[in-house]
């Protein structure tokens, strides 16, 4: 589904992403994991067409994405929850849901329902305004609002930062959840170790801009490996 090679980006003159390659078939939850600063949310705005990719070439469905801006990734299928979550603080949860539905022109959207059935509490606070909801209110809003599009992939940059432990496995519930309901494949970029470990069916492991290592699905229990990737 996503093939990422050999991409270089940054800002301006300063090269954060060096020869960056993954791959990520339909169907999987693959985590990117690393220290802070080593290039997760620069590679993943690359991704999003956000930053653009000054080498390399991004293929997703395969049709080449490398140039194609961000509106455009958005409407062929690719959701993102960026970090710090990003919901429109003064518009309403529904209202907020509503402008995810007008992303994705490539399925039909789907319906506020069901989205409301993975996180009930969303439906209690359908007439809030969003910049009012908790931390991780509004974690589960950022996710529903890129879900309610119907993306083939979606991709979320440190999903749970800053969230209490028991809301941030309710959300890794629910995304697994949805990957099984929908066919949903899931890349996200993470360094909370208990989160890595209950979502990732592998992981790709960044340093300085580029992959160093990949966890195998076996070895995703092993906090030893992980560990490696993680601590300074
Ligand atoms: N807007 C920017 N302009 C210039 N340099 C930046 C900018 N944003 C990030 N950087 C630099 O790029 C490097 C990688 O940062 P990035 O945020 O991609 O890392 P990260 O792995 O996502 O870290 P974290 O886990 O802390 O979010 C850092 O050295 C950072 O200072």
């Amino acid at each position: 589904m996503l093939k990422v090679e050999g991409v270089f980006s940054g800002y301006g003159k300063v090269v954060v992403v060096r020869d960056m390659s993954i791959t990520i078939e339909k169907g999987e939850i693959v985590s990117i994991i690393g220290r802070n600063g080593v290039g997760k949310s620069t590679f993943v705005k690359t991704l999003m067409g956000l930053l653009k990719t000054s080498k390399g070439k991004i293929t997703f469905n395969q049709q080449d994405i490398t140039r194609t801006k961000a509106d455009e990734r958005a409407k062929l299928g690719i959701g993102y929850v960026p970090q710090g979550h990003g919901v429109f603080p003064a518009l309403t949860v529904e209202e907020n849901l509503h402008m995810g539905k007008l992303i994705n022109k490539q399925k039909p959207s789907l319906n506020p329902e069901q989205v409301y059935d993975y996180f009930p509490k969303l439906k209690e606070r359908r007439k809030q305004k969003a910049g009012t909801l908790s931390g991780g209110e509004q974690a589960a809003l950022s996710i529903s609002r890129a879900i309610i599009g119907n993306p083939d992939l979606l991709v979320l940059d440190e999903p749970t930062e800053g969230i209490q432990p028991n809301i941030v496995y309710h959300i890794s519930d629910m995304i697994k959840q949805i990957n099984k309901d929908i066919g949903l494949t899931v890349l996200f970029v993470e360094q909370h170790m208990g989160l890595i470990q209950q979502m990732s069916e592998r992981c790709y492991a960044m340093d300085k801009g580029s992959i160093v290592g990949e966890v195998k699905h076996q070895d995703v229990a092993n906090y030893e490996i992980l560990k490696r990737y993680l601590t300074v």
